[in-house]
This record gives structure tokens, C-alpha cells and sequence, in this order.
């Protein structure tokens, strides 16, 4: 039987769903977190998106979910109850990731760190680092043989820059931009010039040290929404996979099922 899978990844900024006809990526789509938003409000929200693509929720024959904000969690559940009549796999304890968690406590990792870590092992092997430019930025360190070890959590790149907005009279808001030069005449490109190559430092900071620690040859991947907007500017990223999330909650599913 073909497997129809729905993945969804709530993040505190973003819930990116997607769906998989066994394992091609046939749609996916983001959606901003809402701790408000009712469980009607999702599944009129959801049942749009797959109207618009064709799709149609009797074709779901499973679901699973990954989050790190709580509160979202029983709203979704029921959302899946009642708009696809299934009850969803949650990323969490019981659940067979296939990866050995080094953490102090394996419970206090978000799921989201652990699901790409499955994703980026599963196609490219350890040692490997992920990096995932969120609401946070992360990096996790994965080795060859397969176990997460841990990583570091810093502030993401939208966040931080709004709170430099937020905290000055006279900084404006910026698209995130790559300027051509650090020496900048105004204050736009000045401040696009900080956060761009501020945040290009911290990526080559913290995966040298990473390497280090780790493996000299561990590769890098990429994800999260702003990950190619930095990627090119630095040799310390090898490769970016938008998808990667995703395509780490199918693989879980596949080891569940
Ligand atoms: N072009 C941009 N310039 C500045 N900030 C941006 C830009 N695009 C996104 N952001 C901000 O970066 C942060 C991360 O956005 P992104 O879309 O990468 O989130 P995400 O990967 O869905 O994160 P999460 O999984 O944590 O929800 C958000 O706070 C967002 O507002
Ligand atoms: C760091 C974030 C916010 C990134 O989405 C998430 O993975 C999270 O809430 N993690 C819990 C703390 C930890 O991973 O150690
Ligand atoms: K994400």
C-alpha cells in the first residue's frame, strides 16, 4: 500500500507541513506558529492548503509530528483527529529515532534537533554537524558512528535582530542582505553589514571549534529558513537541505510504523 504521510515541524516561529507519497515530497507548505489559533482554525487552515494542491485528507494514512512548543501539541493532536480522523506519532520518548542521544538528560533535546540529526545521518553519514537557522540557530554534532552528541544553541538570526531594533531609537528594520563591504556609509547597509557577517562569524566560529572537537572532516549541513541566504557567503557550510526537517520525520515514521 502506498503511504501517504503527513509531517508536520512546529517550530516557535514557523509549523513547515509537508506531504509524502512514500518518500517523494509531493507539497509543502509554512504556516506561522499560533499558540491562539484554535484546533478548527488549524484544520480549516490545513484542509485549505490541500485544496489549493490537490490534495485531500481521506488520502492521509498517517501523520507525525514534531515539536518544541508545547502548548501546540493537544490543539494539533485534535486537529488530526477531527480533519483526518488519525491519531499522530509525536516525536518524543518511546518513539524509535535510531540515534543514541548523549545529552545529560536525552529528554530536554529538541525534537527538531534530533529529527535532523536522523535526516543528515541517514544521507550523508557522520561525522556530521547540523546547523538549523531558526528562531534560534543551532549546531549539533553527530559522530561517525551515528550518536548525537549535543551542541550549541545560539540567538537566532531574526530575533536578534529585532531586538537591536527594538532596544534603539534610531535603528530602522533590515532585510536580511549581504552587503559588499563592512566599511558601510549609512545605517541600513551598516547594520545589514553587522548581522550578515556577524552571523557568517558565528557559523565559521562555532563549526571550527565544532570540527575540532568532533572530526576535522565532519561535514555540514545546513537547514531552516535562512539557511541560503548565508550558506554562499561561507566555506564552513557544505551543503544546504531546506527539507531536512522533513525529510528526518519520514525516516522516524518509517522506523515506527
Ligand atoms: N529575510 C529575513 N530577514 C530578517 N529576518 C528574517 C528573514 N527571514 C526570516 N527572518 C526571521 O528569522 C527567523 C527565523 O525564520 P525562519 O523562517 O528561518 O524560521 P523557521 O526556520 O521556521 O524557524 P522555527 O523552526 O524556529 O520556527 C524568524 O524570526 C524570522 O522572522
Ligand atoms: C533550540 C530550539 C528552540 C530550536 O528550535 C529547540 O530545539 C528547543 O527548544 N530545544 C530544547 C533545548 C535543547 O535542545 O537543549
Ligand atoms: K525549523
Amino acid at each position: 500500500m502506498i503511504t501517504m504521510l503527513l509531517v508536520i515541524d512546529v517550530g516557535n516561529t514557523n509549523i513547515v507541513l509537508g506531504v509524502y507519497k512514500d518518500t517523494e515530497l509531493l507539497d509543502h507548505w509554512r504556516i506561522s506558529t499560533d499558540r491562539q489559533r484554535t484546533t478548527d482554525e488549524y484544520g480549516v487552515l490545513i484542509r485549505e492548503l490541500f485544496y489549493l494542491n490537490d490534495l485531500r485528507a481521506d488520502d492521509i494514512n498517517a501523520i507525525i509530528i514534531s515539536s518544541v512548543v508545547p502548548p501546540v501539541v493537544p490543539t494539533l493532536e485534535r486537529m488530526c483527529q477531527r480533519y483526518f480522523g488519525l491519531s499522530p506519532l509525536l516525536i518524543g520518548p518511546g518513539v524509535k529515532t535510531g540515534m543514541d542521544i548523549r545529552y545529560d538528560n536525552p529528554r530536554e533535546v529538541g525534537a527538531d534537533r534530533i529529527v535532523n540529526a536522523v535526516a543528515a545521518y541517514e544521507k550523508y553519514g557522520g561525522p556530521v554537524i547540523i546547523v538549523d537557522f531558526g528562531t534560534a540557530t543551532t549546531f549539533c554534532a553527530v559522530d561517525a558512528k551515528g550518536v548525537y552528541l549535543g551542541g550549541s544553541i545560539c540567538p537566532g538570526i531574526g530575533i536578534s535582530t529585532e531586538a537591536l531594533v527594538q532596544r534603539t531609537a534610531k535603528l530602522p528594520r533590515i532585510e536580511l542582505k549581504r552587503t559588499d563591504s563592512v566599511i558601510c556609509r549609512n545605517t541600513i547597509e551598516s547594520m545589514q553589514a553587522g548581522v550578515f557577517y556577524g552571523f557568517v562569524g558565528q557559523v565559521e566560529g562555532i563549526v571550527s571549534r565544532m570540527r575540532r572537537e568532533l572530526d576535522m572532516s565532519a561535514r555540514v549541513v545546513a537547514t531552516g529558513g535562512l539557511a541560503v541566504v548565508i550558506a554562499p557567503a561561507t566555506k564552513a557550510i557544505d551543503v544546504v537541505e531546506p527539507m531536512l526537517t522533513l525529510e528526518g520525520l519520514r525516516i522516524i515514521y518509517e522506523r515506527n510504523r
